[in-house]
């Protein structure tokens, strides 16, 4: 049985972020991930995770200077200190929110210069040993260059023999099908190949990153794949709606939670003519 977790970063947009958690579970996901908390407190993203019975399926690692044009720190020579902190960061966050899966961003580094390769392993060790103390793995993304130029892990072969070599059992690859086919397509060869080492999957339609039912790959196809894998951990919705996210989940109606919602009254204050968006409709 296929499970979804819902990207709050990417979809939701219509409510503010810690009412995305309730729109989402109202729209029947039972998880969800997006890209970074840290703009909240543990304990309130804790809050509405608990009150909607959702599971906090992943989220990234503080990724330094964002607005500045930083993408993770990990393959960056002399910012060890920092990324050190930012998995303590990581962590505490980890422990509110019950998250099992932890996405080290690598960076703008060229994977040709040794010095960074050097840092990132270093990095990558470093991180996983830390999270493996608490029962969190670490995941590594490679990331297409269209949506990340510069970005140092853009290449899954690179990924894969690195995290084979380290052996460290917490170490494992994100496998967003959205980038594996922009970079290196084969994606259902490489589900097959790589599926002992993948932590966690996201989708998305190609290229324009919209619902999954849209464009050039088959998901139906996909996901029969996935589930004869005996992928059992959730499956990101990374995408970007095309016109209003709860307008765009036609795709996602099979798999949608059936039982009726603990917390109820959201689609209730839909029909009503409520503004859902405001807390204490
Ligand atoms: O851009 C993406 O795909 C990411 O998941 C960044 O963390």
């Amino acid at each position: 049985m296929l499970r979804f977790a819902a990207n709050l970063t990417m979809m939701f947009n219509e409510w503010p972020f810690l009412d995305r958690f309730d729109a989402a579970a109202d729209a029947g996901f039972e998880a969800v991930e997006y890209l970074f908390p840290y703009d909240f407190p543990p304990d309130a993203i804790a809050a509405r995770l608990e009150r909607n019975h959702l599971a906090q399926a992943l989220f990234n690692l503080p990724p330094g200077d964002w607005a500045a044009g930083e993408r993770g720190l990990a393959a960056l020579s002399g910012r060890l200190k920092e990324v050190q902190k930012s998995v303590e960061t990581g962590l505490a966050y980890a422990a509110a929110t019950g998250v099992k899966r932890l996405h080290l961003m690598s960076g703008i580094a060229d994977r040709r210069d040794a010095e960074s390769v050097e840092a990132y392993r270093k990095a990558v060790v470093w991180s996983a040993e830390k999270l493996g103390r608490s029962g969190v793995d670490l995941l590594l993304e490679p990331i297409n260059a269209r949506n990340m130029p510069g970005y140092f892990l853009n290449d899954f072969a690179f990924a894969e023999s690195l995290i084979r070599d380290l052996g460290l059992p917490n170490v494992k690859l994100q496998f967003d099908v959205y980038h594996r086919q922009i970079m290196q397509g084969d994606v259902t060869m490489a589900l097959r190949t790589l599926m002992p080492i993948i932590g966690y999957i996201q989708i998305a339609s190609v290229p324009s990153r919209h619902e999954p039912h849209e464009e050039e790959l088959n998901y139906p196809f996909l996901f029969e794949e996935i589930e004869r894998l005996r992928y059992d951990g959730f499956i990101g919705c990374e995408y970007v709606p095309r016109q209003g996210t709860l307008e765009g989940l036609g795709w996602f109606a099979p798999y949608a939670a059936k039982s009726a919602h603990p917390r109820g009254h959201w689609r209730a204050a839909v029909a009503d003519g409520l503004d859902p968006s405001r807390e204490g409709t």
